[in-house]
């Protein structure tokens, strides 16, 4: 390795540092801006400059790039809209009009992280899978493809999405996609940025039968990837996951392509591969040639993944002092709990540590950085369930971490979510809902208020400041639960954090302390930006509660607080002087549910709803405040209307498509009947805890 490593930004970011052009910023991926008007000093009269709201009341993910004084954001349903950067002014909006049905086909909302900025054009993925670029000037599409293949069909499974950011490496645009929850294959693919063309396409697990796709990833399959997988495991029949679905990063240093590789599809290890085999490239850091899509290295974090362990989360490249020595690594902080530090031209593993409480493995190998899982955590080997810790939404998901080169810390958005894995009694695939090959109905949140506010306990959030070189936490600051927002670090020597229970905050990046605090009325879950327009410093966030933790998790999920969803983006500046409309709403208000049902429909009601409902609307009819609350919904109140809504697909342009392939007239009435139970069981409390003076759900509150 070279010890002069140049400085990654690249010399037209160099040049202007009041840009965010990029998703990370620069390719270093560090979410580090020079910028300092705003500083510890200052930031005590930061003010809201202006605000857009937003035409979607579910979850934003997205990074807002900045080029020129005008703002390209990306929101729910893959939108994106140019904005005059100093005044939230809308130059132009662009819908790609993905339809409602396919938000059946993701885990985890219809969410979209960013657009990629090239040579004039904004280039976006959209939910149903097309790439698209845009004229930046007027928002007009200049070529749209589709990144599916045809033949991307699993038996009759066909669930890929698109909501991760796009990168542009040698004038070659690569997109990834989601799914491995449903059953998946995963690939990414390689776009000519000027016509669309497709250039190559890797993916990132072997075909049954080691069969050839004529794509980049041919030899490297064959040769390494196929003998880690059972030839006749049910993997054939589900995809195998590994669907790069949020990190990808183009290293100019380097020259390499960074792939963030996920979770196996199923989950279960036994049923996907016999229990046996590595499964590459589930896990796993790929490193890939951006004009060829060629295979260069990797590195596998999570061998025989059945805990959702994506390697998906936000590589970022670093020069490190590590034994005496600048060397150009990737630091990761992947979804199983350790913190990695990677050489970055040739993968090779210098370190590894938990960055959180973790139960799965003794530690890691220090030679090779292999995990030596712990025999009770192969839940799917063991037919015993298994509580682990970070569960399936990770010690950190999504949400971007940021690097100050001034403090030398990696700021980590750091999650506690226990997960309970149960091996069912059957794995049935189905072509619409989850196919995790695991047990929903296993269990859910308890109704009784002490061992409700005992299981909130568990549900931690906080951020940790990470010395990358002498892997330890120097400092932490602790939020009132899970699912916090990305970070943004600046050269005013501050760290910018969004936070679930509405809040958005600046804290000293040196020590943690709390500087700034604003009510923005809704869980934040976006990462901030910042950037120069008319001689001012502004920082702006998408604000919009949602994403797979409040949806999945449902009432549980309101640890932050009452949760509800404005979804607008906000810009703040020392000057500012925007205010919010007032806001005192908590979440979606009981309505007295019909008293008549039949216990034993809901019982099996439960199994199904815990299937096919749960991932969107709550864990046990609960919901966590984006999608609607079904306990109170108008549509349980007749058979007809529910099955209207379930079966016929009334609702499918908000996104509530048909479920008619997987439950017939009778299923559907059994799980009307269960959330009849769930509102009858739980509409005194619900009613009760809106009076509770802390404002916080009962039980939630931890205080
Ligand atoms: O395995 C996959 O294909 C896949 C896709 C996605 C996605 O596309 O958003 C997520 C996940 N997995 C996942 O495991 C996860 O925790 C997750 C959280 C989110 C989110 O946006 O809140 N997406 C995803
Ligand atoms: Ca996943």
């Amino acid at each position: 390795a070279r010890a002069d490593t140049p400085p990654v930004a690249t010399a037209q970011e160099e040049q202007q540092p009041g840009d965010w052009p990029s998703y990370g910023r620069t390719p270093s991926e560090q979410r580090y801006s020079p910028l300092s008007q705003i500083d510890r000093r200052t930031v005590g009269q930061l003010k809201l400059a202006w605000y857009l709201d937003l035409d979607s009341n579910r979850g934003q993910e997205g990074t807002p790039l900045v080029v020129n004084g005008v703002m390209y954001a990306t929101t729910n349903w893959s939108r994106v809209k140019a904005l005059d950067a100093a005044t939230g002014r809308v130059l132009w909006e662009y819908d790609p009009r993905t339809p409602g049905d396919i938000a059946l086909r993701g885990c985890c909302d219809t969410v979209n992280r960013g657009a990629a900025y090239w040579e004039g054009k904004i280039y976006v993925g959209t939910f149903d899978g097309r790439l698209i670029a845009l004229d930046a000037r007027n928002g007009r599409p200049v070529w749209s493809v589709n990144t599916i293949p045809a033949d991307a069909t699993l038996g009759d499974i066909r669930s890929y999405t698109v909501d991760g950011a796009p990168r542009i490496a040698h004038g070659v645009i690569v997109i990834g996609n989601g799914g491995a929850e449903f059953g998946a294959r995963g690939f990414v693919s390689g776009f000519d940025a000027r016509t669309g063309a497709l250039k190559w396409r890797f993916y990132t697990v072997p075909a049954p039968g080691n069969r050839p796709d004529h794509a980049a990833s041919d030899a490297t399959l064959s040769r390494i990837a196929w003998p880690t997988w059972q030839p006749d495991g049910g993997w054939t029949r589900s995809g195998g996951g590994g669907t790069v679905w949020d990190s990808i990063v183009y290293d100019p240093v380097t020259d390499l392509l960074y792939i963030g590789v996920g979770n196996g599809s199923p989950w279960n290890y036994r049923f996907r591969s016999n229990g046996v085999g590595d499964n590459l490239f589930l896990g796993s850091i790929v490193a890939l040639r951006p004009q060829t899509g060629e295979y260069v290295w990797h590195f596998q974090e999570t061998p025989k993944d059945q805990w959702d362990f994506t390697a998906s989360q936000h590589i970022m490249t670093l020069d490190l002092p590590i034994d005496g020595q600048v060397r150009h690594v990737i630091v990761h902080a992947p979804k199983n709990g350790f913190f990695y530090v990677l050489d970055a031209r040739s993968g090779e593993f210098l370190s590894g540590t938990p960055y959180v409480f973790q139960n799965w493995a003794d530690g890691l190998d220090p030679v090779t950085g292999r995990p030596r899982i712990r025999p009770e955590a192969m839940w799917s080997l063991t037919d015993r369930p298994w509580v682990g810790i970070p569960g399936a939404l990770g010690a950190h998901n999504w949400q971007p971490m940021a690097y100050s080169p001034r403090t030398g810390l990696v700021y980590i958005p750091a999650q506690q979510i226990p997960a309970l894995y149960k091996t069912p009694d059957r794995v049935r695939l189905h072509p619409v809902g989850l196919n995790l090959g695991a047990e929903m109905a296993a269990g859910s949140a308890p109704d009784d208020p002490a061992a409700r506010a005992q299981a909130a306990k568990a549900l931690q959030g906080w951020l940790l400041a990470w010395d990358p070189v002498a892997q330890k936490a120097r400092f932490r600051v602790d939020h009132r639960g899970p699912w916090n927002g990305g970070l943004l670090a600046t050269g005013g020597d501050l760290v910018f954090q969004g936070l679930a229970n509405g809040e958005f905050h600046a804290y000293d990046a040196t020590n943690g302390q709390d500087l700034f605090r604003f009510n923005a009325q809704s869980g934040v879950i976006a990462p901030p930006v910042t950037y120069m327009a008319g001689g001012r410093q502004f920082v702006a966030v998408e604000v919009g509660w949602g994403g797979i933790y409040p949806l999945l998790v449902g009432g549980m999920a309101r640890t932050g607080g009452w949760t509800v969803n404005h979804s607008r983006i906000l810009a703040f500046a020392l000057d500012g002087d925007a205010t919010l409309p007032p806001s005192g709403q908590k979440g979606f208000l009981p309505v007295a549910p019909p008293v008549d049902y039949d216990a034993q429909q809901a019982g099996a009601g439960y199994v199904h709803y815990q299937n096919f409902c749960i991932a969107c609307h709550g864990d046990n009819a609960e919901s966590g405040g984006v999608l609607p609350d079904l306990r109170w919904s108008g549509a349980i109140r007749t058979p007809e209307g529910f099955r209207n809504v379930v079966l016929h697909g009334a609702l499918t342009a908000y996104g509530m498509g048909s479920f008619a392939s997987v439950l017939d007239d009778g299923q559907a009435e059994q799980i009307r009947q269960f959330l009849i139970k769930r509102a009858n069981d739980t509409y005194a409390h619900e009613m009760h805890i809106r009076d509770n003076p802390a404002g916080v759900p009962e039980g939630i509150d931890k205080d």
